[in-house]
């Protein structure tokens, strides 16, 4: 599957070694740790918030194991962060702290932790919690997984469309920042069907989920089947102009499957291909950028289809492609 798709925002444990980040100021503590990980796990170390926090941006592991008192930012900060932030809010955070007063364990769960660990620690009840809880994260994974892929072509579904979206929305309206939709649509589907059978368009339909998906290849983009012949590739910090590029590869794409398509113009199969562009502003709503890639996919198949167009979002000014 291509790096287009965030299913799930963690990856899965099951069939390879887990991957755990031990945050701590004080190496001898991330020794310990990494010693009693070390022969079971991939075992990853920051000895700072910031960096713990890029790490899991970048790679998220299966489990964070934290220290609660570090240099600014402390572990009860980075642990809100990780939970703020769609791209890191499903990693496990065990707390690892000095201090077991009802206060700083309230505090800890407060920020979103899953479990905490009392220095010094007991080598054996670690091992226990730490496999516990990358069990759980391994089933979580597993539903979310269920609850997200399309059973066909295996990208993203609807409902996680519908999911990233929202969180997409909602973040570039913080950072000010472009948030494109391509909306796509296989010509003349139903005559290929008709043509070719069902089971002829089930493949034709994975095939064309590969080639978009490939086309897309920054981390936080999104390429789904939103519906029966009807895909979208969601680009966040992308303005008008990137986002006709990804458009006109993603049609490209398509047409050099070369999938024969005996009932149709072009004599393959081939996309029509919808653009619109929106800096999305606070407490906005997202069904305009999707009107308007509505609008611009209707206006490529208007235009003899296999083609890309780009609409602006109403009330916004045309951006130009
Ligand atoms: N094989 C297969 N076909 C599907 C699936 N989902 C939807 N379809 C078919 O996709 C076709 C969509 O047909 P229409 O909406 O008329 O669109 P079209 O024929 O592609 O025509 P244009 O979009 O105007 O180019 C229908 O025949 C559906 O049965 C699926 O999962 N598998």
């Amino acid at each position: 599957m291509s790096s287009a798709e965030r299913i799930p925002s963690t990856p899965l444990v099951t069939g390879r070694r887990a991957r755990i980040l031990v945050v701590d100021d004080q190496p001898t503590n991330i020794l310990t740790l990494h010693r009693l990980f070390e022969d079971e796990h991939d075992m990853f170390m920051a000895t700072g918030g910031e960096q713990a926090l890029a790490f899991c941006r970048r790679t998220p592991p299966d489990l964070v194991l934290l220290d609660v008192v570090m240099p600014e930012p402390g572990g009860l900060a980075v642990c809100r962060a990780l939970a703020a932030d769609p791209a890191t809010r499903d990693i496990p955070v065990i707390f690892v702290t000095g201090v077991d007063d009802p206060d700083g364990e309230a505090a800890c769960w407060d920020a979103g932790g899953v479990d905490f660990i009392t220095k010094p620690f007991n080598a054996r009840t670690v091992s226990h919690r730490v496999r516990a809880h990358l069990t759980l994260k391994q089933q979580a994974d597993l539903l979310r997984r269920l609850a997200w892929v399309d059973g066909l072509t295996g990208i993203a579904n609807r409902r996680h469309f519908d999911d990233c979206l929202q969180d997409e929305w909602s973040r570039c309206a913080r950072l000010g920042s472009p948030l494109s939709l391509v909306s796509f649509d296989i010509d003349h589907f139903k005559r290929f069907n008709d043509s070719k059978g069902h089971l002829a368009g089930d493949d034709a339909l994975r095939e064309v989920a590969e080639a978009a998906a490939a086309c897309v290849s920054r981390p936080g983009d999104l390429v789904a089947r939103t519906g029966g012949e009807e895909f979208a590739a969601l680009l966040s910090h992308v303005d008008a102009h990137g986002a006709a590029i990804v458009a006109e590869h993603i049609r490209q794409a398509v047409a050099e499957l070369a999938i024969a398509h005996p009932d149709s113009d072009l004599g393959r199969i081939s996309v029509s291909v919808g653009v619109a562009t929106v800096v999305p502003v606070p407490g906005g709503e997202p069904e305009v950028l999707l009107a308007a890639a509505d609008r611009a996919l209707y206006s490529a198949k208007a235009a003899g289809r296999n083609c890309v167009r780009v609409e602006p979002v109403a009330g916004e000014p045309a951006l130009a492609p």
